[in-house]
């Protein structure tokens, strides 16, 4: 009987999204993959700016990777449009990303910092992060949306800061995890080794299902109906 659960063994790269809120860390959880993971992957990442290519300037300062692995996709318009309505520069990308270091098993795609409601495409990525940090506030995890409730798992980053904000970590996961009806949640900071060998597991573990076929991309979920002004007082919306 053919087994809907599982797929043939996959002969490309996972291609793992990273997305979340503005400044919650998604650029240190990818330079703190990188770090951990380079010797034992073989890794490339796109970031996603709007105007700037600052987050791939910044993994390359940081030296996670061979310059050339670190490419940016300057997107020109709101980050969900390239990772979710139209993914063709992200995939283009991607995908020469492959062809160049073949063969590669992971590239990590960074979205651009938006709120809550970004979720990349299943035709883009095969797995997605979403990162939340506690100094956004520690009810942020209640609030839900397609990328707290749907990404295969949710980073609760920062959490060293805790004390300093007021936000009771173990409160905040426990909330996360509801939302999420069990979902998988990692409370994550870079400063607690710990926590980001269980992120460098969770890749692993991820990499492995992905590459025997055992994974099946899900979709979080559409973003909520909004809109946005420009400068130029020009505005858009996504229904
Ligand atoms: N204390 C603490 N700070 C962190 C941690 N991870 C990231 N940061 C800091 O949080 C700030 C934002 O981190 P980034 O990785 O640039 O966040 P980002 O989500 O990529 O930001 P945008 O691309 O602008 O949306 C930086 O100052 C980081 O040094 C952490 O675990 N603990």
């Amino acid at each position: 009987m053919h087994d809907e659960t599982t797929t043939a063994p996959q002969a490309r790269a996972l291609r793992l999204g990273v997305a979340g809120p503005v400044g919650t860390g998604k650029s240190s959880v990818i330079a703190t993959i990188c770090r951990h993971l380079r010797d034992e992957f073989a890794l490339g990442v796109i970031t996603n700016d709007i105007y700037t290519d600052e987050d791939a300037r910044f993994l390359k300062s940081e030296g996670v990777l061979p310059e050339e692995r670190i490419r940016a996709v300057e997107t020109g318009s709101c980050p969900h449009t390239a990772i979710r309505d139209d993914v063709t520069m992200n995939l283009m990308a991607v995908e020469d990303m492959e062809r160049d270091f073949a063969p590669l098993d992971i590239v990590l795609v960074e979205s651009g910092g938006d709120n809550l409601t970004a979720t990349f495409s299943p035709a883009l990525v095969d797995a997605q992060l979403f990162v939340l940090d506690v100094a956004g506030g520690g009810d942020v995890a209640r609030k839900g949306g397609p990328g707290i409730s749907g990404a295969d798992l949710l980073v609760i980053n920062k959490i060293d800061l805790g004390p300093y904000v007021d936000v009771d970590v173990e409160q905040m996961v426990t909330d996360a995890e509801k939302a999420r009806d069990g979902g998988p949640v990692l409370a994550l900071s870079r400063k607690h080794p710990d926590t980001v060998e269980k992120l460098c597991d969770w890749v692993r573990e991820m990499h492995k299902t992905y590459a025997g076929g055992g994974h099946i991309p899900v979709d979080p979920g559409p973003m909520a109906p909004h809109h946005h002004a420009h400068d130029d007082g020009h505005t858009h919306s996504h229904e």
